[in-house]
């Protein structure tokens, strides 16, 4: 990427790509949204209203961001954001390949772990970096995203100061060697993408919860346990390590809100984007998530009961079309002892 001011299109953009274009067009880049109809003609009525939990409030006019429905604006990409959920990835990393020069970089914004390997695999010889959102955002509608919950994004260390061009006012990128474990320490986090979704709930009053807690800390100690065996370590994303993760979540309620407050700052309106998919009728991300954990689990004959019934009872929800379950952990508990998920090869692991 030789130009100094690059033309960056966002591959997919909806609440992640319009957020972080947005911020990106607002200090001065030259950015294209790649939408669906839908969202560009959002952003073409009412530009882009970027808000987040501190009070940032930024406005986005139509004008000052370019935006395109035709993916053959990829030609003119001097770096592509790809930030299409995962079962995507395949399409937009064929349209990239199509369409984009050779010589400019491909970063994944997406959750999930293999995103980054699947693009590099569609887009051999090319500069491809996976990448970590730690954020949350929120789409509020009329072209409005809000970040509701903290942090700086990460992206796979490289050739060029990639980190400097996504860092801008509100907006901070770092650059990591050590990526797949930044991403294996997310894919942990996002493993409560399922559970918020089917709980219905804002993730802040569905972690006061101490049922969802325990099952969040009972799935992500399960996972934690395989993804070790197959020789990963996950590093935090947050100061507690990726071990006492589940401790801190057993506590009781009171003692737990302050340790978390600590931790990660999150608003009321934070809900996982995995909620939004089944509120809008999606399919979701569940394989990338549970899936990968219970294919691990397979792999190594050590049983995943938690991962695989949370899938099933996700595939539920997405057949039955209906948006949020509005489940409680409980009823999540009895599926789980009813055990037609559990059966599991297990070598008492
Ligand atoms: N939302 C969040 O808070 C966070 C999300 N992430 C991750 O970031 C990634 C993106 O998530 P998010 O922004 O929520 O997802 P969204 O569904 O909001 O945005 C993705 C957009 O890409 C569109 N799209 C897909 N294919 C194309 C195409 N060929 N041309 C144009 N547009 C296309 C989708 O349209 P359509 O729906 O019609 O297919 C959708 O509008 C995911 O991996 C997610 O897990 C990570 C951290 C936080
Ligand atoms: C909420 C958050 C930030 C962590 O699970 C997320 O990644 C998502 O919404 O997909």
């Amino acid at each position: 990427m030789e130009n100094s001011d690059p033309h960056i299109v966002v591959a997919g953009a909806g609440s992640i790509g319009c957020f972080v274009g947005g911020l990106l067009a607002a200090a001065g880049r030259n950015v294209t949204l790649l939408a669906r109809p839908r969202i560009a003609a959002e952003v073409r009525a009412h530009g882009l209203t970027l808000t987040d939990l501190d009070g940032m409030a930024v406005q986005v006019n139509a004008d000052a961001i370019g935006i395109s429905t035709d993916a053959a604006i990829l030609a003119r990409a001097d770096l592509v954001l790809v930030s299409v959920k995962s079962r995507d990835t395949d399409a937009m990393g064929s349209l990239i390949n199509t369409h984009t020069a050779r010589g400019a970089p491909v970063i994944s914004l997406q959750n999930g772990v293999f995103n980054g390997a699947d693009l590099r695999r569609l887009l051999p010889a090319r500069d491809v970096r996976a990448g970590m959102v730690p954020f949350n955002v929120v789409p509020m509608g009329q072209g409005c995203y809000h970040r509701a919950v903290e942090g700086d994004i990460v992206i796979e260390a490289g050739a060029g100061d990639l980190a400097s061009v996504l860092t801008v006012p509100h907006l901070a990128c770092l650059e990591s060697r050590e990526i797949e474990n930044v991403q294996w320490g997310k894919f942990l986090m996002n493993l409560n993408n399922a559970l918020n979704a089917l709980s219905g709930l804002p993730i802040k009053v569905q972690l006061k919860d101490r049922n969802w807690r325990r099952l969040m800390a009972d799935q992500w100690a399960e996972a934690l346990r395989v993804i070790q065996r197959h020789g990963i370590r996950p590093a935090s994303s947050t100061p507690v390590s990726v071990s006492l993760i589940p401790w801190v979540l057993r506590l009781p309620t009171g003692l737990f809100t302050r340790v978390a407050a600590a931790m990660l700052k999150i608003d009321p309106q934070a809900r996982t984007s995995m909620s939004y998919d089944l509120m809008e009728g999606r399919p979701t991300e569940i394989d990338a998530l549970q899936g990968v954990v219970v294919e691990m689990g397979q792999a190594l004959g050590i049983a995943t009961p938690i991962n695989a019934m949370v899938m099933d009872v996700m595939r539920t929800a997405e057949l039955a079309g209906e948006g949020l379950p509005n489940l409680s952990a409980r009823a999540l508990r009895r599926e789980l002892q009813a055990g037609g998920a559990a059966a599991q090869p297990s070598n008492g692991a």
